[in-house]
């Protein structure tokens, strides 16, 4: 294509202070706003596509993945080669200097090599890979150009986010193609030929096999973060479909998580190529300026724990991980019948719902969080303070990503996981991934039973509300045997005593 950018003659020429420099990227971006806009129409030359690079040996076994050793690492983002907009959008996000991931993981990167990043929860690692892409994107102007597959909407949209942050300046085009928004709407969003789109894998297949003139033949790069859960079965069908639609030649493939899966066979369905494996934290780490504690609870008592931790934490911001969808509105119901503010965040909620809850909670509108693992993994909210886990995950990985939603970026943070009888075994194998005991509350018993009577007694009108209310949906969908059954297992859930 014609419309190149020389990176190094752009707005690296000497200026004459910040001032100079700002009027500099204004206009380079402006400029480059426009080039950006007619790379929509154009399309990259087709014998580009024919030449094509000799295939490079797939990854094969864990000697196919070269251990990032290199001191090739950085104290400062200027000292990289990138260009000026990303270094002052970089400085705009107040990125001093680099994270771990990002010193280890952006260089190889920028050489072009694939690669797979290991870093604890809120380590950077979304601009780990979005910093790479982006200065590349600026040099190739190709619409189409990276995809980033997420296991979950929420996340799908903040790292969007992150990519409009850091692209600001460069007049770069991004979408959210999730589930639960409007297909159209969607479709014409990609008719408008982006540079970046950022996806949950279900309704990109949809757009794949639907949406007339939507391609990812010619995608330059491709991302999956938290990769081991989308590698995972359940999204195996679908993502095997993407991957076979999406070139492997000429495309450059990243792998992020916090919980890396290390089976080969796994790791092959992404088709690396000589990977770079960039690993700051062992596959279970937890930051260090995060504190986890147990609670034991006995019987039958682990909503009365609750509200006295509730109580405690007053004006605190925190998130309540429930393994169930009833259980997350029911417990959310119940904190706000004592006078908490609470909202809840699980599937039941149509993606509005769960958006508007998810800014609540943001806007510092609502305390308290009540969500089950949708909200685990990738979630960035800075003002976090405490994660308290109602119920112990099965996974030690859901424990590492639920436990993650605080303590990010360096900040600190405290976990407190409900322990009953029944979920010593689980504890212990969280222990044991983590490579450490965890410490025990001191609790002042008599203090806590003190909120028995008032909690049981709310927590009977909600169980009594969400069973009134599950019969009613019931009356009203007789005729979907779906929303029966539905409602049926809400009002089995709704009554298991804790
Ligand atoms: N170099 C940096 N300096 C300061 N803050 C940063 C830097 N890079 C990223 N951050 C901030 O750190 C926070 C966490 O980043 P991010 O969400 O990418 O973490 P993560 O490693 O992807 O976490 P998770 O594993 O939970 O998905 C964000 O608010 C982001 O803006």
């Amino acid at each position: 294509m014609s419309n190149k950018v020389s990176k190094k003659t752009s707005t690296k020429a000497d200026s004459n202070g910040p001032a100079a420099l700002a009027a500099k990227i204004r206009a380079k971006a402006l400029e480059n706003q426009k080039k950006l806009k007619e790379t929509g129409t154009t399309s990259m030359n087709e014998s580009d596509e024919e030449t094509g690079n000799t295939k490079r040996q797939v990854i094969r076994t864990e000697a196919d993945i070269e251990e990032n050793t290199s001191e090739k690492t950085f104290t400062s983002f200027n000292e990289l080669d990138l260009v000026p907009e990303l270094i002052q959008a970089c400085h705009n996000l107040n990125f001093s200097k680099p994270t771990p991931i990002q010193s280890k993981s952006i260089p190889p990167a920028l050489e072009g090599h694939d690669i797979i990043g290991l870093a604890q929860t809120g380590s950077g690692k979304t601009a780990a890979f979005a910093i790479p892409i982006l200065n590349k994107l600026w040099e190739d102007q190709q619409p189409y150009y990276a995809c980033i597959l997420a296991p979950t909407r929420e996340l799908a949209q903040q790292i969007k986010e992150t990519f409009d942050s850091l692209g600001s300046l460069m007049g770069v085009r991004s979408v959210c193609i999730v589930g639960g928004m409007n297909m159209m709407d969607q479709s014409r969003e990609l008719m408008r030929k982006p540079h970046i789109i950022i996806a949950t894998p279900g309704r990109l297949m949809d757009h794949l096999e639907n949406t007339k003139g939507f391609s990812l033949r010619k995608l330059k790069f491709l991302v999956m973060d938290e990769a081991d859960r989308l590698l995972d079965m359940e999204f195996g069908p679908v993502l095997d479909r993407i991957l076979k639609i999406i070139p492997t030649q000429d495309r450059t493939t990243y792998l992020f998580s916090a919980t890396m899966t290390s089976k080969i066979e796994k790791l092959q369905r992404a088709s690396l190529t000589n990977p770079v494996k960039c690993a700051v934290s062992n596959k279970y780490q937890t930051v260090e300026t995060l504190v986890q504690t147990l609670m034991v609870v006995p019987g039958g008592l682990k909503n009365t724990y609750l509200i006295y931790l509730l109580n405690e934490f007053i004006g605190k911001s925190i998130i309540v991980f429930t393994r169930t969808k009833a259980n997350a509105e029911r417990l959310s119901a119940l904190s706000n019948l004592l006078e908490f503010s609470s909202t809840a965040l699980h599937g039941d909620l149509n993606q509005n719902q769960r958006t508007g809850a998810l800014d609540l909670f943001k806007a510092g509108k609502r305390q308290i969080l009540v969500a089950i693992d949708v909200a685990a993994r990738g979630l960035d909210i800075p003002s976090v303070d405490i994660v308290i886990n109602y119920d112990i995950p099965v996974d030690s990985k859901s424990y590492i990503h639920r436990v993650g939603r605080t303590a990010r970026a360096g900040r600190s943070g405290k976990s407190i996981s409900l322990v009953s009888q029944y979920d010593l075994e689980l504890i212990l194998r969280i222990e044991d991934v983590l490579g450490k005991k965890l410490p025990k509350e001191n609790v002042d018993k008599n203090t806590i039973m003190m909120f028995r009577d008032s909690v049981d007694k709310a927590n009977g009108e909600v169980v009594m509300e969400m069973n009134r209310r599950n019969k009613e949906k019931q009356a009203r969908g007789k005729g979907t045997q779906k929303s029966r059954s539905r409602a049926r297992e809400t009002w089995i859930e709704v009554n298991v005593e804790y």
